[in-house]
């Protein structure tokens, strides 16, 4: 039988150093988010990270916390209930970190006689750090705990025209009634190593601002041409004029160098230039998380009007939108159909 499983990054427990701390370390300590040799991690995220960022990183997590829990667990509970009432399969929902395991959703899916699974990685982008190490996870449970499970993945979609529509539309709703004078689509950011390490050809990515344009192999694995095209398929949609779009990199950790331009800077860039009515736009998350709603709608407004700018706008994510629920719906029942998967 044929059955579903949902995976997101995952949250601590509660907003607290003593649930934050185990939940940073399992996030930290995985090979694809910091990417050094494990004894190198070990000193920097035990040695150094942990030391002070669950207290930090608590805080910021209180400042978000709904009554029922984590906004992104909350969150991704209603959309699986919603995609679930919209397919005949079972549909688990799983978490990459914390303790809502990939491995719980398998056996769930699994008591109820499941044996063929859809894996849906919530990223719409590809990135080492996101959708590679969920996907690795799920085949490395599944391989020591259910070798009779077969697993498919559903691609990163950011360039589905389907989605494409929902996330505008999803957008263009956020925009109704708000007189922006710029809109800013902020990503995630990753260290520029991380391209370069996910690049097959090896030679492609220069992350010189000129490579993401110029068509290649590499943009199946390049999350920097992802983001890009992803403003730009959007851009079109909605006939936003050039001059009044553009896209930058958030929540960078210190160290390496990371994408660029950094979201932050762009705030203080933008509200100098006379930009001073900031719409942003937050499209590498599906749902609202403390990313989101902390770093970019808290912290970004601050920022933004400490730096001249008058008024400023975070457009939610697409969480439990009808419209996103139910395409993903088409996506799985297509696949429960015909093996069809969205491209
Ligand atoms: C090296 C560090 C990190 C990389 C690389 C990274 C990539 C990455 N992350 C997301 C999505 C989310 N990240 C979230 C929180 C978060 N991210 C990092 C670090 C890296 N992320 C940290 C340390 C944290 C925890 C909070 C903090 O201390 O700042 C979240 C929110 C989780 C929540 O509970 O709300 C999301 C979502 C993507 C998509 C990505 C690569 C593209
Ligand atoms: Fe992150
Ligand atoms: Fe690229």
């Amino acid at each position: 039988m044929k059955g579903v499983l949902l995976v997101n990054l995952g949250s601590p427990d509660s907003p607290t150093p003593k649930d934050v701390k185990p939940y940073l370390d399992e996030f930290l300590m995985d090979g694809r988010v910091i990417d050094t040799p494990q004894w190198l991690r070990n000193i920097i995220v035990r040695g150094i990270i942990l030391q002070t960022r669950p207290k930090k990183s608590a805080e910021a997590y209180s400042k978000i916390w709904w009554e029922e829990g984590s906004p992104l667990i909350v969150i991704s509970e209603r959309f699986a209930e919603k995609v679930k009432n919209q397919t005949k399969m079972p549909v688990a929902l799983g978490m990459r970190y914390g303790s809502m395991s990939i491995k719980n959703a398998l056996q769930e899916l699994h008591d109820q006689g499941v044996n063929d699974v859809l894996l849906v990685p919530l990223y719409p982008h590809y990135a080492m750090s996101s959708f590679e190490t969920v996907v690795v996870k799920a085949m490395e449970v599944q391989a020591e705990n259910f070798p009779e499970i077969r697993l498919t993945t559903l691609p990163a979609f950011y360039k589905n025209e389907d989605y494409v529509k929902v996330l505008s539309d999803s957008i263009a709703n956020g925009l109704e009634g708000f007189d922006y004078d710029h809109i800013l689509f902020s990503y995630h950011g990753i260290p520029e190593r991380h391209i370069r390490k996910s690049d097959p050809t090896k030679f492609h990515c220069k992350i010189d601002g000129n490579c993401c344009k110029i068509n290649s192999v590499a943009h199946h694995t390049c999350y920097r041409h992802q983001c890009y095209d992803t403003t730009e398929l959007v851009k079109a949609q909605l006939n936003l004029p050039d001059e009044k779009v553009s896209s930058s990199f958030q929540s960078r950790l210190a160290g390496d160098p990371w994408l660029k331009p950094y979201t932050d800077f762009e705030f203080e860039r933008l509200a100098k230039e006379g930009k001073t009515r900031l719409a942003v736009i937050t499209p590498a998350f599906v749902s609202d998380c403390l990313e989101t709603l902390e770093e970019i709608a808290m912290e970004g407004e601050e920022q933004f009007k400490e730096a001249g700018g008058e008024s400023y706008k975070h457009i939610p994510c697409l969480n439990d939108n009808d419209a996103w629920v139910s395409l993903m719906a088409k996506w799985v029942n297509q696949w429960e159909a015909k093996e069809v998967l969205p491209v």
